[in-house]
């Protein structure tokens, strides 16, 4: 059972309250009952999910309560306290690191929990965030690792320190912070190799490589999908090394995700960030009230916010782009950038689910990957053209067989890949000058956003979409749905 059935069924459980003429004790110990099970076969610690009902039920006293929906509202409410205390681990996240001192992150985990992966995202995170990081390759152990490190760091642009002579951990990782110390890099990243609770030799080496660098915080690092397992290899680490933060990998795939619950518990650390797949920028930071919301349904509009404007050109950019597609200066710079847009957004189905009453079960994951992989496909070929064809609006040229064949040779792809990415530009260009001429366009960006234009913008852009889009986000109901609800947030 994957993350959000998991939801699905804590909020159904919920819901069966309201269905009750009379909320008493059997009907809070058949809601709680439900929910124990849902946790349970999502991998969630026996013991954790025996302290939630418990608490729950201490919390709440069902025969002191008022009537009706205000004694739903409570049960909502304490079961929703407990998921977040039993995520936060019983403490804050950590503190932000400071700028212009180093700070030395280690990061520890199981074989091929994503650590070196994660390692290039976190330092990718904090890049982004003005810091000036660094990462050093402490992984002697698996073939291939320093060259995995050093091509995901190149790709990130990221300095990068590590010896394929070498063989003991602790002097590349003490060699590697030093380095990065005199460099005055602000965030030094230490990565680790993978091992087994079972393997002593190597947890002695994990304790030398953390005293010869003396992390300010080690991370460990796991893979949503582990399951009840999780709970003892987590502890294993957090005995050996001061774990103080958890950051779970893979929660994009089939993972239960409970697992991650448990290895909070065992740590007594907070989850900080998640892994949702293995690009860079699939990488978010983690705050257990928004999790538990939008695993329960109920939205994260400060998340959703985030990562629209993250992928919003600046306010300049964006009043020029209107202005050039209202002249009908579509051209396929602008359908590039767009694409690249999209993609920073991620999967659709992430952003969605933090609209509040889109859940994830709406969009077809399955669906999404083949779109972001043809909007790729057409990225790569729009990357062979020159930078006239790309400012051009003329159609006329996309018709010349000798570029077509250029740009296929060009990008590696097939004349009916190039056909099809310019049969795209000539969809969208028509949608969009057919679409301006009705848009209510503020003159002023950072003007109010007058919830009528708005409303008549996402009416006039639910046109646009195409069909097994909208269909993918729950039909032209669902939209409505989110006009409805995005009346007054704006
Ligand atoms: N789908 C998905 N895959 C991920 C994610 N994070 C990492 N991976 C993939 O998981 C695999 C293992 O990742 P690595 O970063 O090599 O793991 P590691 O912990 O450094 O491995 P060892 O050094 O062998 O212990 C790679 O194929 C990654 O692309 C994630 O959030 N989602």
């Amino acid at each position: 059972m994957v993350l959000a059935e998991l939801g699905q069924r804590v909020t159904q459980a919920l819901a069966s309250l309201s269905a009750a003429p009379v909320i008493d004790e059997a009907v809070l110990d058949a809601c709680l009952k439900e929910i124990a099970a849902a946790l349970l076969q999502a991998d969630v610690n026996v013991r954790l999910v025996a302290s939630l009902r418990n608490n729950v039920k201490k919390r709440v006293n069902v025969s002191e309560l008022g009537r009706g929906l205000s004694k739903q509202r409570i049960i909502e409410k304490a079961v929703f306290d407990e998921l977040c205390s039993m995520i936060e681990g019983g403490q804050a996240a950590q503190q932000e690191f400071k700028k212009g001192r180093t700070n030395i992150v280690m990061f520890v985990g199981l074989q091929g929990a994503g650590k070196t992966t994660t390692c290039t995202k976190y330092a990718h995170y904090y890049k982004r965030k003005g810091f000036k990081p660094a990462m050093v390759c402490a992984d002697t152990f698996r073939a291939g690792a320093f060259d995995q490190l050093k091509q995901n760091a190149t790709k990130a642009q990221i300095p990068f320190y590590g010896s394929y002579t070498e063989t003991d951990p602790a002097v590349i990782a003490q060699q590697g912070v030093e380095r990065f110390k005199q460099e005055k890099r602000d965030l030094i990243i230490v990565d680790t190799s993978g091992r087994h609770k079972q393997e002593e030799s190597l947890f002695e080496e994990m304790r030398q490589v953390a005293a010869a660098v003396q992390p300010d915080h080690v991370i460990f690092v796991m893979d949503g999908s582990i399951g009840q397992a999780a709970f003892d290899q987590a502890k294993a680490f957090h005995d050996s090394v001061d774990v103080g933060q958890v950051i779970i990998t893979k929660l994009d795939g089939h993972a239960k995700g409970g697992g991650a619950l448990s290895a909070v518990a065992a740590t007594q650390s907070p989850i900080t960030f998640i892994g949702t797949g293995e690009h860079m920028h699939e990488f978010e930071h983690f705050e257990a009230k928004k999790f538990v919301g939008r695993l329960l349904g109920k939205g994260d509009w400060g998340g959703f916010i985030d990562k629209v404007k993250d992928a919003i050109p600046e306010e300049d950019q964006q009043q020029e782009l209107i202005e050039k597609i209202s002249k009908g200066e579509f051209t396929l710079r602008i359908m590039y950038e767009q694409f690249q847009n999209i993609m920073k957004m991620g999967p659709m189905s992430q952003v969605m689910s933090m609209i509040p009453g889109f859940s994830n079960a709406i969009m077809q994951p399955g669906s999404e990957k083949e779109s972001q992989a043809k909007l790729k496909r057409f990225m790569t070929i729009m990357d062979s053209m020159t930078a006239k064809e790309l400012d051009s609006s003329s159609t006329k040229i996309f018709s010349e067989p000798s570029r077509i064949l250029r740009w296929a040779r060009g990008s590696g792809s097939s004349v009916i890949d190039v056909q099809l990415m310019l049969e795209e530009y000539k969809r969208l260009a028509k949608v969009f000058s057919t679409a301006m001429k009705g848009m209510k366009i503020p003159k002023n960006l950072k003007g109010d956003m007058n919830p009528r234009n708005m409303q008549a913008n996402i009416a006039q852009m639910s046109k646009m979409l195409p069909p097994h889009m909208l269909k993918m986000m729950g039909g032209p109901g669902a939209i409505q749905n989110l006009m409805k609800q995005m009346e007054g947030k704006f």
